[in-house]
């Protein structure tokens, strides 16, 4: 368990790399049932957890669990990494702190447009991290703070892009763990935070326009920064 005893979840190595950078010094492996964690000297749990909401959810839900069931139950879950993000209010290079987590795509289509799964009588499709923890976030980092959106689809069109702010228009970007995360999160009533850093604007597909090194940069900078807020922020 990290002394802070926060858990940071991205979806692949080389973002759980970026933000490693940001706690210098050897990092330590721990192998768990269903998830491997980097345990930096001074500094977050750090765990790729896998592309999507529902590996992210399994790795999260997996680390939680042998943390509680050590006795150290992690205080604050961060989900971290590179997204799309909504232009002009999302440029890429910028970062983007979530005030929602939003799963954007899971519900039903109907001919009468989309519906989300609770008007469907399930679930939830929306987590609110702490107000406090996410302006703390912000002024700290420079970050952007609105809705991130939770999609198993990457958008590659004009029409999605133009869908999904019509459904949410405060939304700032696109990812594809952040929900997930946050429903084990959840499950445990651990907190839950959500930082990104936009590698490529939302929108017609073009992968020459990615930055996933400037974003990743981004990442490192930003949880920099971040650091001494995660250490001093308790829970109201
Ligand atoms: O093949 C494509 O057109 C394409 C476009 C953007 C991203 C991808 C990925 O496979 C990356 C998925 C990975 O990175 C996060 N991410 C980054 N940009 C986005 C995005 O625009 N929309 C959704 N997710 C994005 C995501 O959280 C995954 O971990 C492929």
């Amino acid at each position: 368990m990290s002394p802070a005893g926060i858990l940071v979840a991205t979806a692949v190595p080389a973002e759980r790399d970026a933000v490693a950078r940001a706690f210098p010094g050897p990092v330590t492996d721990v192998s768990l049932p269903g998830a491997a964690l980097h345990r930096p000297p001074a500094g977050p749990d750090l765990l790729a957890a896998g592309v999507g909401p529902a590996l992210a959810a399994a790795s999260t839900a997996a680390a939680l669990t042998a943390a509680a069931l050590a006795g150290t139950p992690y205080a604050l879950v961060v989900s971290a990494g590179i997204a799309g993000g909504f232009v002009p209010e999302a440029p890429v290079g910028s970062l983007v702190v979530a005030d929602e987590i939003t799963a954007a795509d899971l519900g039903a289509e109907t001919a009468d447009g989309f519906l989300p799964v609770t008007e469907l009588g399930f679930g939830t499709v929306t987590h609110r991290p702490p107000h406090t923890l996410v302006q703390a976030a912000a002024d700290a980092t420079g970050a952007r703070v609105g809705p991130v959106l939770t999609v198993s689809t990457v958008t590659g069109t004009v029409a999605r892009a133009t869908a999904l702010r019509a459904r949410h228009p405060r939304a700032l970007a696109e990812a594809m763990e952040g929900f997930g995360v946050a429903e084990a999160a959840a499950a445990h009533g651990t907190p839950v935070l959500e930082l990104r850093a936009v590698s490529n604007p939302v929108g017609p597909r073009d992968r020459a326009a990615w930055r996933i090194g400037e974003a990743l940069a981004a990442l490192t900078e930003g949880f920099g920064k971040l650091a001494p807020v995660l250490e001093s922020w308790k829970q109201p």
